[in-house]
Parts: structure tokens; C-alpha cells; sequence
């Protein structure tokens, strides 16, 4: 048996430790001749997320991924129009990053988040320690395939995947969970039984979600006078999806209402609120109504006072540091509106503690036969879907990590 990176380490550090030991080749035979008890593999904890360019150079990267991907933007002749629709858009975007310091976060805030996360998990669930986060981008680095690549390298053989968007969608978590279907078969590790899966697919009500939520919006409403603070108008804002995608039955918009349902019921519906939708891409119809629409409509309503609360992110991304602080902030000045936003969960102390209670419930549940591999939600896939590719991922899902006997 090889020896094991820490047990290498231990052998080097007891040689430089004690003269009285013989010599390092004595003590290196002796530690071979008695194999060393090998390390439990981690408990991996998948952490899927889109992802964004960390640097200016990896943006037209990421926008060729995000055009590339059927279950986001299924085009005609994707793999010819995807590239050039890439290229076309990549000058713009990365004026974008550079105007918020030259990339996006999401990967800082992720590592930061799965790190806090597994250090509680440990000490809330000592029987599946150690936990270990990995990451899973659909778009920027690390890309499915370099976290199925740190995976094996650890000897995984359980994962939960575990996605990072609270609120369902097949555009988001669903496409992550076709990538990493895909990816193991290809790779030919994680799609054999031989690593056993449960999936984290939505978690939009949560209470520990909610309460980090709330606590962020509090903070906010302390920065308005207190004669002018009830009438501050919560203006919850999440990323706008095509219509046609609602109209599928997909559940990211009901799921997002739940999530601003339940932050209100915390709140003790302490302020008047709305739910409005942002970043619309290109010519179809979205869901509305549009966030800077909203805001003129409001202002012309004589509410001048208007805190935002992005809601269907767990971290600041480009839509939270440039659309909304940047470019809606400077509308809304122009209207008179003063606009403040809620600040993102980022390295908050009770969303790390949310996600540690989620895996530690879903592990202990999942370990006592209350729950299934993948959700019933989960299973049910849209009443519009046809795609045979998503039913694939979501048998493979339910059965642990296992495909179907043929
Ligand atoms: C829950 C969040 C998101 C949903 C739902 C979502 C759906 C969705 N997005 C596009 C197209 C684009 N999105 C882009 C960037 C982007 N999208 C989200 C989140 C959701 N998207 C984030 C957080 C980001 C930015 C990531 C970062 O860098 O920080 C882009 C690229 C930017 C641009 O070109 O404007 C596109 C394009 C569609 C079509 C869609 C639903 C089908
Ligand atoms: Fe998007
Ligand atoms: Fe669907």
C-alpha cells in the first residue's frame, strides 16, 4: 500500500524529531512492514453553482460554455450560432467585470462557503466526517470534470450533490445535474455505482435560508431614519426567466415566491414588498415585471425610498454588483429614488450554519431510510419536458448513482 501524503509527513517530522531513532530508512521500512490504516475517504459535498469568469481572459470562455448549454438556451445549430453569439457579446461583458474589479466572486464566496460549511458538518455529524467541499461550475473553472478529478483522486465513494440556487429551475440546477451525469459517464468515475450519489435539489423555504435572509434585510432597513423605516418598500429581485420556460411548468418561479413568502412571514411582514424579476437577455418574452420598471413605477407612486433584495443568489455576481448597484442605481437616482440593497449572504455566519443543518438533516435522513436519492420533486419532471436526456439523469439521480438494469 502506498503511503498516504499525512503518514509520509509524520515519518519525515518523527526522523527529524528524535536522534535516539535509529535512522530514517529503519523507521521508513518499519512503517512500510506495518501498513499504515488507510484514511477514510471524505464525505463529498458537490457544490454546483454556474459559476463566472474569475479574470478578464476568462470571460469569452464562460460565455461560449453558457451559449454552448441546451438546457439554458436551446438554439438552432447551437454549436455553430453558440460561438459567435460568444464573441459577439464578450466585449460588452467584460467591461462589465472590469467595472466590478475584474471578475466575478462566485468562486471566492463558494470556497468560502463549502469550507465553514463542512468545518460545522464535522462536529454536527461526526459519523459521516470528514466532509469535504468540492466544487462544480457549469461555466468557469472548476468545471465538472476537475472536481470529478479531485474526487477520485480522494477515493470518494459517497457524494451529495448539493446545488447552490435555493429555487429549481431545469435552465439551472437542472442542466448542473445533466452536466455531472454526462461528465461521470464520460470520465468513467461517479456514474457505476462506484461512488453512491444523493442529491440537494431545492431548498427555496429553508429555515436557516430565510433567517440569514431576514437578518440581511434588517441590517438595511437600520440605515433609513426610524420615522421613515416601516414605509421602505422591499423590492425582492431574482434573475427573470423566458416565458415559455414558465409556461413548461418549471418550478424556479414559484419557488422564488416561497422563498420571498417566507422571508416576509420572518420579517413579520414588517414592510411592503414586491417581487420583480432582472437581467432579461435578448428579444422573447421573460417573466415580469422587469426590477427597473418596477422602480419607475413605484417612483412615480411617490415611493421614494426602496431596499433590494436579491433573492435567488447565494453570493454577489455580476447581476447584484454591476445591473443593480451600477445601472439601477443610477436610474433610480435619477428618478429620486433613494435605492439601497440588502447585502448579499456571502461569508454570513447564519447562511454557513443553513447549509451545514441542510447536508447534516439530508445525511441523517437519507441514512435512516426517510428519504430517497434525489427528491419526488425532483423525479417529477416538467409537465412540458420531453427530453429524454433529463429522464436519464433523473433515474440515474434516484437510484443513488446507478443506472437502470437493462
Ligand atoms: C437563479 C439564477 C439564474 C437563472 C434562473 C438564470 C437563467 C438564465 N440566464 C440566462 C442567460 C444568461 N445568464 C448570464 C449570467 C448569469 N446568470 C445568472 C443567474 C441565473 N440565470 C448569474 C448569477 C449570472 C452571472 C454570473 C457571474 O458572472 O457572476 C448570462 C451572461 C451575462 C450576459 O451575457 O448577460 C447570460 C447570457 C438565460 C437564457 C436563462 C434562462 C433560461
Ligand atoms: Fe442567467
Ligand atoms: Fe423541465
Amino acid at each position: 500500500m502506498p503511503l498516504t501524503t499525512r503518514s509520509a509527513t509524520s515519518v519525515a517530522r518523527m526522523a527529524a524529531a528524535s536522534s535516539s531513532r535509529p535512522s530514517l530508512a529503519r523507521c521508513l521500512a518499519t512503517v512500510r512492514d506495518s501498513p499504515a490504516k488507510p484514511e477514510k475517504p471524505p464525505t463529498a459535498v458537490v457544490m454546483l453553482n454556474m459559476g463566472g469568469p474569475s479574470t478578464i481572459p476568462e470571460v469569452g470562455d464562460f460565455l461560449s460554455r453558457l451559449f454552448h448549454d441546451n438546457d439554458l438556451i436551446p438554439l438552432p445549430a447551437q454549436s455553430i450560432l453558440a460561438p459567435f453569439i460568444a464573441r459577439r457579446r464578450t466585449p460588452k461583458i467584460e467591461e462589465q467585470y472590469k467595472e466590478i474589479g475584474g471578475g466575478s466572486p462566485i468562486l471566492k464566496w463558494t470556497r468560502a462557503q463549502g469550507e465553514a460549511m463542512c468545518t460545522l458538518l464535522d462536529e454536527l455529524n461526526p459519523g459521516s466526517a470528514p466532509h469535504k467541499p468540492y466544487v462544480a461550475f457549469r461555466y468557469a473553472q472548476p468545471l465538472t470534470e476537475t472536481c470529478l478529478d479531485e474526487m477520485k483522486a480522494d477515493g470518494v465513494t459517497r457524494a451529495v450533490a448539493f446545488t447552490q440556487y435555493p429555487q429549481y429551475s431545469c435552465s439551472t440546477t437542472g442542466s448542473s445535474l445533466n452536466e455531472l451525469y454526462r461528465v461521470a459517464k464520460k470520465q468513467g468515475y461517479g456514474a457505476t455505482g462506484d461512488v453512491e450519489w444523493s442529491a440537494i435539489d431545492r431548498w427555496p423555504a429553508d429555515q436557516g435560508l430565510v433567517k440569514a435572509f431576514a437578518h440581511n434585510i434588517r441590517a438595511a432597513l437600520q440605515a433609513y431614519p426610524e420615522a421613515r423605516r416601516k414605509d421602505v418598500v422591499l423590492l425582492f429581485s431574482a434573475h427573470s426567466l423566458p416565458i415559455e420556460i414558465v409556461n413548461r411548468g418549471d418550478p424556479y418561479t414559484p419557488e422564488v415566491a416561497a422563498t420571498v413568502y417566507a422571508i416576509m412571514q420572518e420579517l413579520g411582514f414588517s414592510n411592503p414588498w414586491r417581487l420583480t424579476w432582472q437581467s432579461k437577455v435578448g428579444p422573447k418574452a421573460w417573466q415580469g415585471p422587469q426590477t427597473a420598471k418596477a422602480i419607475e413605477g413605484l417612483a412615480k407612486q411617490g415611493k421614494k425610498d426602496i431596499c433590494l433584495v436579491p433573492v435567488a443568489f447565494t453570493s454577489d455576481h455580476i447581476e447584484t454588483l454591476f445591473e443593480l448597484d451600477i445601472e439601477v442605481k443610477e436610474d433610480a437616482e435619477k428618478l429620486g429614488v433613494h435605492l439601497t440593497r440588502a447585502e448579499s449572504l456571502n461569508d454570513s455566519p447564519i447562511f454557513a450554519r443553513a447549509l451545514a443543518d441542510i447536508v447534516s438533516k439530508h445525511l441523517n435522513d437519507y441514512d435512516a431510510g426517510k428519504i430517497g436519492a434525489a427528491s419526488a420533486q425532483l423525479e417529477l419532471r416538467c409537465p412540458g419536458c420531453t427530453s429524454p436526456k433529463c429522464a436519464r439523469t433523473k433515474s440515474w439521480l434516484a437510484r443513488g448513482g446507478k443506472e437502470a438494469e437493462a
